[in-house]
């Protein structure tokens, strides 16, 4: 797991050591000029000779940079600092001075910026110092330029120090220009703009560096990876049998969109669920045990739900497709799922709101639902709720608005997209595992059936300690990426075969014995 604290967490785990006189700058600076002779070693013959450019803010971000920049010259390296502020970091400038390295004071000669900024694109490794944790707001002033200019020229190898410089450090916003790095390498811990979208889209391949910070906060986000999702695989073991691994309810379809019920329940079938009951018009049934056989259409209880996909409901107008015995339907199991009065206790449980469904929630529900939808349907969620907010501003801050609709509907929220942040009781995930590819008609059905599985398979332990939902939310994103990735091998995938390589990722993700 990858774990990421604010700004301000950082901060106080930094300063004792400050006061203790622990040299954290040299931590981090030799820590960044090695990661940097190895990616020049990956990228050139020899170290000797190769170019490297510093850009130069005025704080101790520029700091690390300079102190890198130094070691760099050292072993052979040509290195540059260009300067963009009246200050700079007066030990890492004298530092680099005496290792040979060179300094254009861009701030004192701006027109020379075109020039300057050629040179910098002709480097084999460009170092992002402008900003770090101190960054308010976007990137200004000559910084600013400096960064419009490379980013519409050729992009040489661009690592950032510990952030990319401008983008919002708690919250992953990007208010302004920020050059894209192909690399972070970031002191301490993880920072939450590293992880949450559309900052992480803008941080290349992300590389911690422990410089010896004890954090004790909690973290303000949490990233999954796949021996997370192996550890917290329902196993099944020798005494469970169909009832005891979980039931999935699968409200999905209509009769004009039956694809949906066919691909939810064939994912919640694949992914290892009990068993699959599909609740919905005999027609779709028919489809989907044509594909999944194993799909009971009985009525009967069940350990969670997953109702809504390809079912429209829409408000104001006659919606194409409206079946209103599946809203009836998914309307009843939202009602028994939530524990309302009159519901029989045992029928409290977990349950998956997607697409339609979302327009049949009540005003409140229990953090044992996770809602998933994507921005627009999490948009129009929200307006329902009050809030003047379109697509485009869900998009620009996916966390903040993901943290509102938890807020305001109770529910656990997975807002999918290529980062997928999912927002819960105790904190907040981002998975970074779909890749555009995975944004087809259908996908997110698959995910839906997944998640029902998965949450069927723990359904009592959800009810419990509903915290647990945003885990196991996130681990199906991340394994919903993973199938994807086995499916298409890079390529495009339909999404049946992601569901049918749920089973094949899952065996690989066990730990072994
Ligand atoms: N503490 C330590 O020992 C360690 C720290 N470490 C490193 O230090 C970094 C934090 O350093 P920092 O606190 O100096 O802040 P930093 O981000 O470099 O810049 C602040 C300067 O930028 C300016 N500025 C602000 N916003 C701006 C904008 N939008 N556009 C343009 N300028 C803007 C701001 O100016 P002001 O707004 O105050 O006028 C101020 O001058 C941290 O990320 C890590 O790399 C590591 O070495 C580990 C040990
Ligand atoms: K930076």
């Amino acid at each position: 797991m990858i774990e990421a604290w604010s700004a301000a967490d950082v901060r106080a785990a930094e300063e004792p050591l400050l006061a203790a006189g622990v040299p954290l700058m040299e931590r981090a600076s030799f820590a960044l000029a090695t990661q940097v002779l190895r990616d020049l070693r990956a990228r050139r013959r020899s170290v000797r000779g190769a170019r490297v450019a510093l850009l130069v803010g005025a704080g101790n971000n520029g700091g690390d940079a300079l102190h890198a920049g130094a070691y760099l010259a050292r072993r052979g390296v040509a290195v540059t600092a260009v300067l963009v502020a009246e200050r700079a970091h007066a030990a890492g400038l004298a530092a680099l001075r005496a290792a040979g390295g060179r300094v254009e004071a861009l701030h004192e000669a701006p027109e020379r910026l075109g020039g300057v900024a050629g040179d910098v694109a002709r480097s084999d490794v460009v170092l992002d110092g402008l900003l770090g944790i101190g960054a308010r707001g976007a990137l200004r002033g000559l910084a600013a330029d400096l960064v419009r200019v490379l980013d519409a020229g050729p992009r040489p190898w661009v690592v950032a120090v510990d952030l990319p410089s401008g983008i919002g450090v708690d919250d992953g916003t990007v208010p302004g220009p920020v050059l894209r790095a192909d690399r972070t390498v970031t002191f301490g811990a993880a920072k939450p703009g590293l992880l949450l979208p559309p900052a992480a889209h803008l941080v290349g391949e992300l590389t911690v560096v422990d410089i010896g910070l004890a954090l004790r906060a909690e973290p303000a986000v949490r990233r999954l990876e796949p021996a997370d999702v192996g550890r917290a695989w329902p196993v099944p073991g020798p005494g469970d049998h169909k009832y005891t691994r979980g039931v999935v309810g699968v409200v999905a379809g209509t009769s004009t969109y039956p694809g949906a019920a066919v691909l939810a329940a064939s994912a919640a079938v694949r992914a290892g669920a009990g068993m699959v009951r599909y609740v919905g018009p005999p027609a779709v049934g028919q489809a989907v045990l044509a594909v999944r056989p194993e799909v009971v259409t009985a009525p009967g209880r069940v350990q969670a739900w997953a109702l809504g996909s390809g079912v429209p409901v829409g408000f104001g107008t006659a919606q194409a497709g409206r079946d209103e015995g599946q809203h009836r339907r998914a309307r009843t199991a939202l009602a028994e799922a939530a524990g309302r009065p009159g519901s029989p206790v045992e029928r409290t449980v977990p349950a998956v709101v997607d697409a339609g469904g979302l327009d049949l929630l009540e005003p409140t529900s229990p953090p044992w639902f996770v809602l998933t939808p994507h921005a627009g349907e999490l948009a129009a969620l929200l307006r329902r709720r009050g809030e003047d907010v379109e697509r485009e501003a869900v998009e620009a801050e996916p966390v903040r608005w993901a943290r509102r609709a938890r807020e305001l509907t109770g529910a656990t929220v997975l807002l999918k997209g290529s980062v997928t942040v999912v927002a819960g009781m105790d904190g907040t995930y981002a998975q970074a595992d779909a890749p555009a590819w995975l944004a087809t008609a259908g996908s997110g059905d698959v995910l839906a059936g997944v998640l029902g599985a998965m949450l069927a398979a723990r359904s009592a332990d959800v009810v419990g300690r509903p915290a647990l939902s945003a885990e196991v939310a996130s681990a199906t994103a991340l394994m919903h990426g993973l199938a994807w990735r086995r499916a298409g091998q890079g390529g495009p995938v339909a999404a049946l075969e992601i569901a049918g390589a749920v089973p094949a990722v899952v065996a690989d993700l066990l730990p072994r014995g």
